[in-house]
């Protein structure tokens, strides 16, 4: 059986349960359970700490995981990304108190507070800097406050929580992080089992972020129209009972859908419906 580990709960686990869900795997019926067998679908999952998964993926005992590609960089396991999955997208960044001036090269010498000592250790070892880390395990924004740390490097989602604790991030992004579908790099290419996972979570994945438009189109502007939504390969084009007019269908991406609409409204075009795709192949 395929074995697959999911992050058991934190800030990825319930839009990866979703997508697995999605793809038609068995969901797990009780949070505290950290095993489900999906006999239906040969495959095993392991519900572990993102934190763990590369871990076990690098290592050959799994063949699949979902984790953050930060994570996965700071757990200096060697994995392959197999697919960006769309949901967790973070940077992670130096911060330190907004009512003075940093940058990267003034953290000489600075007690760097951190849950990801890794990533950090490798960016400062590049750059030349020499600092002292302090690893911490969560809440990592008060700890200068409490004075353990002169700045920290952490995720930064929103930017609430930097804001709230009166923080600012400085330097580039250390690492651009997203969920993400890995494997062990062992083997040049996925076992067939792994590559059919593999296509299933794309598909979902790749289903969210497009939308399907259907819409009448008046002949003389048709070529306007599928201009404007030229679809993957070529959008379908049928025939209508009134032969001045043609439906058209074609996926677009779900990001600029709305206003991709009022366009083809401005144009001339009528009864335009947007649907979602649950899952797709290619
Ligand atoms: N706003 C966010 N806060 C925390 N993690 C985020 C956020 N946005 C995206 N992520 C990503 O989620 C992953 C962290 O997952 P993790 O399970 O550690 O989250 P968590 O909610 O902090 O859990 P825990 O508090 O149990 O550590 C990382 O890949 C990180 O980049
Ligand atoms: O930019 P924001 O949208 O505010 O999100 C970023 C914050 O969220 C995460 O913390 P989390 O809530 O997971 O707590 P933790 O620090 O204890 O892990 C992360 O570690 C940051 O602290
Ligand atoms: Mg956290």
């Amino acid at each position: 059986m395929l074995r697959v580990a999911v992050p058991n709960k934190g800030a990825l686990s319930e839009a990866a349960a979703g997508i697995l869900s999605e793809a038609g795997y068995r969901k797990r019926s009780d949070p505290k359970d950290l095993t489900v067998i999906d006999v239906a679908n040969e495959v095993e999952f392991y519900f572990l700490r993102p934190r763990d998964v590369a871990i076990y993926v690098s290592s050959g005992t799994l063949d699949l995981g979902i984790t953050g590609r930060d994570l996965a960089a700071d757990s200096l396991s060697e994995v392959i990304e197999e697919v960006p999955l769309g949901f967790g997208s973070s940077t992670f960044r130096y911060a330190a108190p907004a009512d003075q001036v940093w940058t990267v090269d003034g953290l000489e010498g600075k007690r760097i507070a951190t849950s990801y000592p890794n990533l950090v250790r490798k960016d400062l070892a590049a750059r030349g800097i020499e600092a002292e880390l302090i690893r911490l395990d969560g809440a990592v924004e008060i700890s200068i406050q409490l004075g353990v740390a002169d700045a920290i490097a952490d995720v930064v989602g929103s930017g609430r929580t930097l804001r709230l604790h009166g923080l600012t991030a400085f330097g580039e992004s250390l690492c651009d992080s997203e969920a993400v579908l890995v494997r062990n790099p062992a083997r040049p290419e996925p076992t067939k089992a792994a590559l059919q996972f593999i296509k299933r979570v794309q598909g979902v994945v790749f289903g969210q972020q497009y939308v399907m438009i259907d819409y009448d189109c008046p002949k003389d502007i048709l070529d306007k129209a599928v201009e404007m939504t030229p679809g993957l390969e070529s959008p379908t084009v049928s025939p209508m009972l009134d032969p001045e007019w043609l439906a058209v269908r074609a996926m677009v991406p779900r990001k600029t859908h709305q206003s991709l609409m009022d366009d083809l409204s401005a144009i001339g075009v009528r009864a335009i419906l947007a649907s979602d795709i649950r899952s797709c192949r290619f």
